[in-house]
């Protein structure tokens, strides 16, 4: 993925779509001055309250205000911190929803080069650094910002020497805190980058847990993990490092400061031209400006890292969504055929000027080598490759012409190894149906494609989640299931890739013979190494080496 060359602008057209909306953002600058506003006058009645003390002891009702105060300071921050984390966590389920959908709908040759955990990473982690940022880090600038004045104004007013020596500490600290804190910068990347490496491994490796096991896999990868932690080992230690040199410098610079004030207000008191209350304040809200100051260093910092996330994520918003705007429905399907389709991936001709055309219905036998181009002739009509969508008829339109939701709708795709979901045996079935399937007519399409036997089995239990790694499919079930599952959207084409491929020779009869009854009725269009399968109806196509060689009702002798 590329970095853009302008990161905070990467992070600001990345949020504009999802950030608040004035009114809950001036909700959210009202809480910073009241809460803010709160703890600036605690230092001035402090600096009363001491002023008041006499011989006599202090007045309850001054001691009932400085509570009253407390608790009112106290009650806004808290009320602060929830509006705020709230507003963050919303523009975070904002992007995160808006990034899911931009990477399931995107064109999938857009993924081709990606790999799907490295993109949940970024998706979940980066989407965070840029959460942060806006619910902890913004809160803390405007508050730093807006106590930062507020202070120096009041300082100045109670007594204008003490404040220069107080803004002199203070500039030498920022000068000293920012440089190392944008160092964070690069190291929150990299560990980013590290981390995102580390998720795609494990989660390959745990995918592929049977095969690792089989091939006595495991120990080499772990030792090879070791390469990865290595990687996130080192950015976190230089993480450790900046902070660990940002905690004793603010204390160094707060430390000299109070020495520094103690020391002029301790020569002013005794010349009498300063009161102890005077004093009080002054430490107050040097206290008091040593979080705003660490919280504007750290939002630099953290806008840093969240402008790096957000160069990645605009990467994600930016993938090109497929065509769905023609509002032509496909409703049923008279022919489907390609016309001179040229398919190419790279420097690479997949299919070449290929012309072929399928009926109404009937068992169209798709014959041909290893890497002829069977499985992408096929791809060609569920509307992956929109450079080729011209090429591509349904009833002599082209595929530019449809709603590609609808045309998906009237073809289903048997994969070659059918992918099953990590969720219920009825959820997997009902895939992107919007109606709801009764169990009575799921039972039935279950038994229709053999899987009687199965369903027993599992005791009829739809429910029942299939898992990644237990094996409750055999690779014949897997298919029937699969085909199940095309039948339940009533599909009116049936694409099906190598479906017997995985079957012993009774299996594949049964198979054949339910494939033969659907083809009764719609087309069915079959990638086969089998010649055997062929029946005196069937019609057969040959392809070799991405050129079809033959189209023909092939009768046997
Ligand atoms: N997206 C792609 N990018 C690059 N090459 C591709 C892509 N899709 C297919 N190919 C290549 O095109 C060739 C044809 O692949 P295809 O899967 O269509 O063949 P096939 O006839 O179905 O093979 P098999 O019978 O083994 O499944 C192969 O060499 C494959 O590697």
């Amino acid at each position: 993925m590329k970095n853009s060359p302008d990161n905070t602008q990467s992070l600001w057209q990345l949020l504009t779509p999802h950030k608040p909306n004035r009114k809950a953002f001036s909700y959210l600058v009202l809480l910073v001055i009241i809460a803010t506003g709160l703890e600036l006058v605690l230092p001035i009645y402090s600096s009363y309250l001491v002023d008041s003390i006499s011989s006599d002891g202090i007045d309850h009702i001054i001691i009932i205000g400085l509570v009253a105060i407390v608790l009112t300071a106290a009650f806004f921050e808290a009320v602060l911190g929830w509006y705020g984390g709230r507003l963050g966590h919303k523009v975070s389920f904002s992007l995160r929803y808006s990034l899911i959908g931009r990477l399931l709908h995107s064109e999938s040759q857009s993924l081709d080069d990606e790999h799907s955990a490295e993109l949940s990473a970024r998706v979940v982690n980066d989407s965070k650094e840029v959460k942060s940022v806006l619910a902890e880090d913004l809160i803390g600038l405007l508050s730093g910002v807006i106590s930062l004045l507020a202070v120096v104004t009041i300082m100045f007013i109670l007594d204008w020497r003490l404040t220069l020596v107080l803004v002199t500490c203070v500039l030498t600290g920022f000068v000293l805190i920012t440089p190392i804190a944008l160092m964070m910068n690069n190291i929150g990347k990299a560990t980013q980058t590290a981390e995102a490496n580390l998720l795609k491994q494990v989660t390959e490796w745990l995918r592929y847990g049977k095969l690792i096991k089989s091939h006595n896999a495991a120990a080499q990868l772990q030792r090879q993990s070791k390469s990865l932690l290595d990687d996130c080992f080192t950015q976190e230690m230089r993480a450790t490092k900046v902070m660990a040199l940002i905690g004793p410098i603010s204390n160094l610079v707060l430390m000299i400061s109070m020495i520094a004030i103690l020391a002029f207000s301790t020569y002013w008191l005794k010349q009498g031209t300063m009161t102890l209350g005077t004093i009080t304040a002054f430490l107050l809200y040097l206290f008091g400006l040593a979080f705003p100051l660490m919280a504007m260093a750290m939002f630099f910092s953290n806008l840093n890292k969240a402008a790096g996330a957000a160069s990645r994520l605009t990467h994600i918003s930016q993938l090109k969504s497929e065509h769905s705007d023609a509002t032509l429905m496909l409703e049923q399907v008279s022919d489907f055929s390609v016309r001179d389709l040229t398919f190419t991936r790279g420097d690479k001709t997949i299919l070449n000027k290929v012309n072929c055309r399928f009926g109404s219905k009937g068992l169209y036998l798709l014959l041909g080598e290893s890497g002829s181009g069977k499985s992408s002739l096929l791809n060609q009509f569920l509307g992956f490759y929109p450079e080729t969508f011209e090429q591509v008829l349904i009833n002599d339109k082209p595929l530019t012409a449809y709603n590609l939701l609808s045309v998906r709708q009237a073809f289903a795709w048997v994969d070659q190894e059918p992918k099953l979901l990590h969720a219920t045996i009825r959820d997997n079935l009902t895939l992107g149906l919007d109606t709801q399937v009764s169990d009575e007519k799921i039972f039935q399409v279950l038994t229709v494609v053999g899987l009687d036997s199965w369903l027993q089995r599992i005791n009829r239990n739809l429910q029942l989640v299939v898992s990644e790694q237990a094996m409750q499919f055999s690779g014949g079930e897997k298919q029937r299931f699969a085909i199940a599952r095309a039948l339940l959207r009533q599909a009116k084409v049936l694409l099906l890739d190598e479906p017997t491929s995985a079957l012993d020779e009774a299996n594949k009869k049964d198979l054949m013979a339910l494939i033969r009854e659907l083809a009764a009725t719609m087309p069915v269009v079959m990638i086969s190494h089998h010649l055997e399968l062929m029946e005196p109806d069937d019609q057969v196509i040959e392809m070799a080496a991405g050129e079809v060689m033959t189209t023909m009702d092939r009768k046997l002798a």
